[in-house]
């Protein structure tokens, strides 16, 4: 099994364009194509196992996908029938949204993906897409993977969601297209809108007030994206944070996107004392640009509203609480339970293994800060912990133990943190 030990860095100064590129954003460049009349063209998509397995669905339903190592280009043919099951790998993104496109194309599908997402709850999908008359089917009466979808006409819905899931608003908004009516989609907060901005871009009505988005179905077929995917502010929090534990140092991220669903993390981290600027330098469906992070020391902070904003960059965010001044406390984020890894469960073990004090609860947790010490921990198969823990290392040393996971949505990581602290690879 995969094993890296980091060595404790000295002051650093990171300033990299070579972030990994938006997952949310490459997953749906390469479904939304499949929507467009004519070619679509992506730059800089992220080359991670997951967004990789979707661009091959893509592929797999029939669209012509060219890629030179730089541009992809994504002609749609219309959805054709694929003869084999389609592998979302790791990814609950890619199988929740590709429930919602296919819920309406003819044919039959079938989804599945690894262990992990085996164990992840489908049903927040899979029970509104059968209400308004989706055929959908899986393991433990609809909830678990693998998944069939029989695709057929759709009725037009106004639905309520009762958790703030972007993967659940994109599905329903996919298939809010191809009902027949103008559909409604309430969520209790607001999830990150990537799916609204790019499908209005693309000539697509939808309207969001107040939390209730109005989406009109498609006469036809949109316009192609033309689009280049910006760095993705997930990926860019580890540094952040590497520079916000680390006396004296620097961290900055340049071309990624500054949607305000995107980068609450960074808010929480500013809140705890770090020195953070944006600079807003395009605008390309949502506002992009560069965010820079300086060491100051860092204070306790209670994180506990816009959690859908954060929900990703949480275990990271736990590591800089581990090195604050005072008590953290997360709250309101039971959705950590149900991601790659028990989220809650995998960042309390591995910070008690780290010497730090906290506390579990059914929605969140309490971290007192104190001396990080050097451990042996496992990333549960999860990419977000096995990264997480590694920016721990830099302060502390660490081992950690199952690390192939970054390569679901983190592909060069080594490269770029090997530039800040030393990474040994223990195959
Ligand atoms: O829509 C998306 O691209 C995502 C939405 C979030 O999940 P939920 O919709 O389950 O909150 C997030 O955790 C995931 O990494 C990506
Ligand atoms: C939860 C995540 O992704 P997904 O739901 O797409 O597996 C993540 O990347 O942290």
């Amino acid at each position: 099994m995969s094993r890296v030990r980091i060595a404790p860095a000295g002051t650093f100064a990171f300033r990299s364009d070579k972030v990994a590129a938006d997952k949310s954003i490459s997953h749906r460049s390469a479904m939304f194509a499949t929507l467009a009349e004519g070619t679509s063209v992506i730059r800089n998509f992220l080359r991670g196992e997951d967004t990789m397995n979707t661009l091959r669905i893509v592929e797999a339903l029939g669209a012509e996908v060219a890629d030179d190592g730089e541009v992809i280009t994504i002609a749609s043919r219309g959805i054709k029938e694929p003869d084999d099951i389609l592998d979302c790998g790791n990814s609950g993104t890619g199988m929740r949204l590709f429930c919602g496109l296919l819920a309406s194309a003819e044919g039959h599908f079938v989804l599945s993906g690894d262990e992990y997402l085996r164990r992840r709850p489908m049903k927040r999908v899979t029970a509104p897409l059968r209400s308004i008359g989706a055929q959908l089917d899986g393991r433990n009466n609809g909830d678990l993977a693998p998944l069939s979808v029989r695709g057929g006409s759709l009725k037009a819905f106004d639905y309520k969601s009762p958790v703030a899931s972007a993967q659940v608003k994109s599905a329903m908004i996919l298939a809010a297209l191809r009902a027949d009516g103008p559909c409604y989609f309430e969520e209790p907060e607001l999830s990150r809108d990537h799916t609204e901005r790019m499908l209005s871009g693309m000539g697509a009505s939808i309207k969001t007030e107040n939390l209730r988005t109005e989406v009109q179905p498609l006469g036809g077929l949109l316009q192609p994206l033309d689009i280049r995917v910006p760095a993705d502010p997930s990926s860019a929090f580890f540094f952040a944070v590497a520079a916000a534990i680390t006396p004296g140092s620097s961290a900055v991220i340049e071309g990624v996107t500054l949607n305000p669903t995107r980068i609450e993390a960074f808010k929480a981290l500013e809140r705890m004392g770090a020195d953070i600027r944006y600079e807003v330098t395009d605008e390309r469906y949502e506002p992009i640009g560069n965010i820079e992070v300086r060491y100051r020391p860092l204070k306790a902070v209670v994180v506990e509203e816009n959690i859908a904003w954060l929900i990703d960059e949480l275990p990271a965010l736990a590591v800089a609480m581990a090195t604050a001044e005072g008590t953290s406390e997360v709250k309101n984020a039971e959705e950590l339970r149900v991601k790659e890894s028990d989220r809650i469960s995998t960042v309390m073990t591995n910070l008690k293994k780290c010497g730090i004090v906290c506390e579990e609860f059914n929605d969140g947790y309490r971290i007192t800060g104190g001396a990080l010490q050097a451990a042996a921990v496992d990333s549960f198969g999860d990419h977000r912990i096995a990264m997480s823990f590694i920016v721990a290392g830099l302060r502390c040393g660490m081992e950690v133990t199952d690390t192939d996971c970054i390569r679901t949505s983190f592909p060069n990581f080594f490269e770029l943190i090997g530039t800040i602290g030393e990474v040994q690879h223990e195959d």
